[in-house]
């Protein structure tokens, strides 16, 4: 992937030893953020990617009961189902050491996103802000947290001057229904991270930081190309 000045690439030859990278660096600023100012925030993504990220992260050793996590996007199914990004990170990241963390779920339990919006808004905005620490994923369409390609309220969620804080999303490419923390919220955060693996996806991000004309319509562009706080991707084959 080509150099851009707000985004670095570490390129990693096994997907495990960028999950262990990425945990000892996370891991590192978690720390940093409760020797400063007592307690840290993460929001990190759901999908299949961070599995292994998160069950190193779990036995870092650290201060976990001091620690809030949250996500950046989740599929609006209860947490039994499999497809529930929350399960993945109860039953992931919320392990080991990292049981004692806190952590405030974006699914409410009511039939339909926009009905839990209201909630999961005062969930979002209850919580320290900047963030410490962000760790988005990709998909091989390019959606990022859940801004899809097509999304019904991508637009709104994309708006650097937008003050929602969260939004609801369907998109064709989206399963279910979908809610998102917008571009804004994930934006602001100390430290950002894009965890991706495979060749289809490094191809996509290289043709976004390029400016292809295709790549226009990738959402993940939004976290590519702005200025707003640095972007490490983090990328195994
Ligand atoms: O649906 C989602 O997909 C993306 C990417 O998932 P992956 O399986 O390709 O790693 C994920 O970042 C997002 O949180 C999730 O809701």
């Amino acid at each position: 992937m080509s150099a851009m000045p707000n985004v670095t690439t570490h390129s990693f030859t096994n997907c495990s030893a960028q999950a262990v990278a990425l945990a000892e660096r996370v891991a590192a600023q978690l720390r940093e953020a409760i020797a400063a100012r007592g307690t840290a925030v993460i929001a990190v993504s759901g999908g299949s990617t961070p599995k292994d990220f998160f069950a190193r992260l779990s036995r870092e050793a650290l201060d976990w009961a001091q620690v809030t996590v949250t996500l950046v996007d989740e599929r609006w199914v209860p947490d039994t189902d499999a497809r529930s990004n929350a399960k993945l990170v109860e039953t992931t990241l919320l392990q080991n050491a990292a049981r004692a963390a806190r952590f405030v779920p974006l699914y409410t339990g009511t039939p339909t996103p926009d009905a839990g919006l209201a909630e999961a808004e005062a969930r979002i905005a209850a919580l320290p802000a900047p963030f410490d620490v962000v760790v988005l994923g990709m998909g091989e369409d390019g959606h990022t947290a859940s801004f899809f390609p097509g999304g019904d309220r991508l637009a709104e969620a994309l708006d650097p001057q937008g003050t929602a804080k969260v939004l609801p999303m369907q998109a064709p490419g989206a399963g279910e229904p979908r809610i998102t923390l917008t571009l804004p919220v994930l934006l602001d955060t100390r430290a950002l991270y894009l965890l991706v693996s495979g060749e289809k996806k490094r191809d996509l991000l290289a043709d976004v930081r390029l400016g292809l004309a295709d790549a226009k319509n990738y959402p993940v562009r939004a976290v590519v190309k702005q200025d707003r706080v640095p972007l490490a991707v983090y990328w195994c084959p």
